[in-house]
């Protein structure tokens, strides 16, 4: 099978992303995950660019062993200096170095007509190779240029001592088809092509990096360009993961390999992600959140029978610990029980039902439904489960002004399975429905604690109460409660306490008439 080369310019084309920077030890740090990623040539910043620049490739340069350390240059003699200045410490020195090739950039950036930058190409090649065992030279904008001075321009560097001649898309313009045929025009028209590798160099402006690298692939390039999340210039650069994975998934399409180490995209991806502050969106390829994750109802059933049915790319493929059922209000029952029983509940199939009924109706309140609130709704149904609600709230409605006393009217189930109502004042709404429930419960209350929280984070998360009190002179008993609302999450959790009580109470009552 052919083998694809893996060029990584995340330190370089990547660290151009608008608002990026980052720190020697933080490209040090970059750099060795990409070793153990396998990429086969990493470039790893400018060194003209900076004294820290050439300082961070020179660190990689002398630290990292199984990968290619490069550098960019312009072609210019002090660019090619400070990178050989940097380099000079790596096993086997290699330069990347450019010039555009296009009419607008020679035109207008460069002020060179075409023959001066085929000297100037020439020239700075030749300048390289007296330091530099491996050149790889770029032809910037090579898309957008004319194909008959492009072939001319390649063989003249192949002439002056480049072994890797890179053809990039720098403004992402080209379309597959388009890329790959500049590809073959190259091996068709340039006489000396088969002593060098073809590179590709993709990015982002039209989303169609990483199929133009594919397409390269696929008519004779030899080695890829590109950074991990696809971060770079502008919209980016092609994801490198997203390519490694598509020609181990299309295999049978691409036909070749790459010396990757694909359970390291999930490591490199996030370490990437971590030090440059660019957050990786949602439902990004290979390495977003939801790249793995199934919402709706039918997906999960289907995963759930069987993950090929909509998994195309296992998760453990890039170093995922595993698929994500992310249960919302397009989920289904499978799904559901599923969760219920990986986080050890034993319900039946009336009580999961009846979770099942809860968690869809707060899925239809809530954006995203916690691991807590699942924890809430079927801990509630184990607990009905094995207490049987004794007292059982119906329903609550509070008023309250600045101006008014708070009043509350509660409506409960009791014991004998009546609904009774009582209304109460307090000096707050907490207090006004302490006091009705209170009237409704049989007994003597007295409440030593209160407390509200929220569970998990948001505007919609749950609010979750707990009461701490004595009924008919037990000892303390602890109630929860949990609703949208932290009031109607108060009332349940005054009530929880009452039942514990009682179902305490039935049990030593139990227990003494078996002695
Ligand atoms: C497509 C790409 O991603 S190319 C890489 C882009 N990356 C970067 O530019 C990051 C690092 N760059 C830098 O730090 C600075 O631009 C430096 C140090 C390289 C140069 O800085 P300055 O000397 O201040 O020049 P400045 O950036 O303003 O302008 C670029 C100059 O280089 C020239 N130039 C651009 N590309 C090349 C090239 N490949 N070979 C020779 N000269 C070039 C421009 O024509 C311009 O020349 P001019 O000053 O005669 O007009
Ligand atoms: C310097 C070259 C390789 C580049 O980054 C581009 O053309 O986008």
């Amino acid at each position: 099978m052919r083998k694809i080369d893996i060029f990584d310019t995340t330190l370089r084309d990547g660290e151009q992303s608008a608002g990026i920077n980052l720190n020697t030890a933080e490209k040090l740090e970059i750099a060795k995950q990409l070793e153990r990623f396998g990429v086969d040539v990493m470039e790893a910043g400018f060194p003209a660019a900076s004294p820290g620049d050439l300082d961070a490739v020179r660190q990689i340069a002398s630290t990292i062993k199984h990968s290619s350390v490069t550098g960019l240059a312009r072609s210019v003699k002090s660019d090619i200096d400070a990178a050989w200045e940097a380099l000079k410490v790596a096993e086997c020195p290699r330069l990347h170095v450019f010039i555009a090739t296009s009419p607008i950039h020679m035109t207008y950036k460069l002020k060179q007509t075409p023959e001066q930058v085929v000297e100037t190409a020439v020239e700075s090649i030749k300048y390289a190779k007296q330091f530099f065992p491996i050149v790889q030279w770029s032809a910037e904008d090579a898309f957008r240029s004319d194909p008959a001075f492009l072939a001319h321009i390649v063989e003249q560097a192949i002439k002056a001592g480049a072994s890797v001649i890179n053809l990039p898309d720098t403004v992402g313009y080209a379309t597959p088809h388009e890329y790959g045929a500049m590809f073959k025009y190259m091996k068709e028209n340039v006489p000396n092509v088969e002593q060098v590798k073809l590179s590709s160099h993709c990015h982002n402006d039209l989303g169609m990096a990483v199929a133009n690298t594919l397409a390269a692939i696929e008519n004779g390039a030899d080695q890829v360009e590109g950074t991990i999340n696809g971060i770079g210039e502008r919209a980016g650069n092609a994801a490198l993961e997203e390519v490694g994975v598509a020609l181990y998934t299309r295999k049978d399409a691409y036909n070749v390999e790459t010396n990757l180490t694909l359970n390291e995209i999930k490591r490199t991806s996030q370490l990437v992600s971590q030090l440059t502050g660019m957050v990786i969106q949602a439902n990004k390829a290979v390495v977003g959140k939801n790249a793995f994750a199934h919402e709706s109802g039918i997906h999960q059933d289907g995963v759930l029978k069987e993950p090929t049915t909509y998994e195309i790319i296992t998760p453990e493929l890039i170093g995922e610990t595993s698929n994500n059922l992310v249960l919302g209000k397009h989920s289904g029952r499978h799904a559901f029980h599923e969760r219920a029983k990986e986080m050890g509940f034993l319900l039946d199939k009336e009580a999961l039902n009846e979770a099942f009924k809860e968690f869809k109706q707060l899925a239809d309140r809530k954006k995203e439904i916690t691991k807590e609130d699942l924890w809430t709704i079927l801990t509630h149904q184990q607990l009905k489960a094995e207490e049987t609600a004794i007292y059982e709230l119906e329903s609550i409605q509070v008023q309250y002004g600045t101006e008014h006393i708070p009043t509350a009217t509660v409506q409960v189930k009791i014991p004998e399975g009546t609904v009774v109502e009582d209304a109460c004042t307090g000096a707050g709404s907490v207090e006004a429905i302490f006091n009705a429930l209170e009237r409704i419960v049989d007994g003597k209350v007295n409440l030593l604690d209160y407390r509200v929280s929220s569970i998990g984070k948001g505007r919609d998360a749950l609010g979750e109460a707990v009461v701490n009190l004595t009924f008919n002179h037990t000892e303390e008993l602890t109630g929860r409660g949990t609703a949208q609302d932290v009031l109607e999450a108060s009332a349940k959790a005054y009530l929880n306490a009452i039942n514990r009580s009682l179902l305490q109470k039935q049990m030593e009552e139990l227990v003494k008439s078996s002695v």
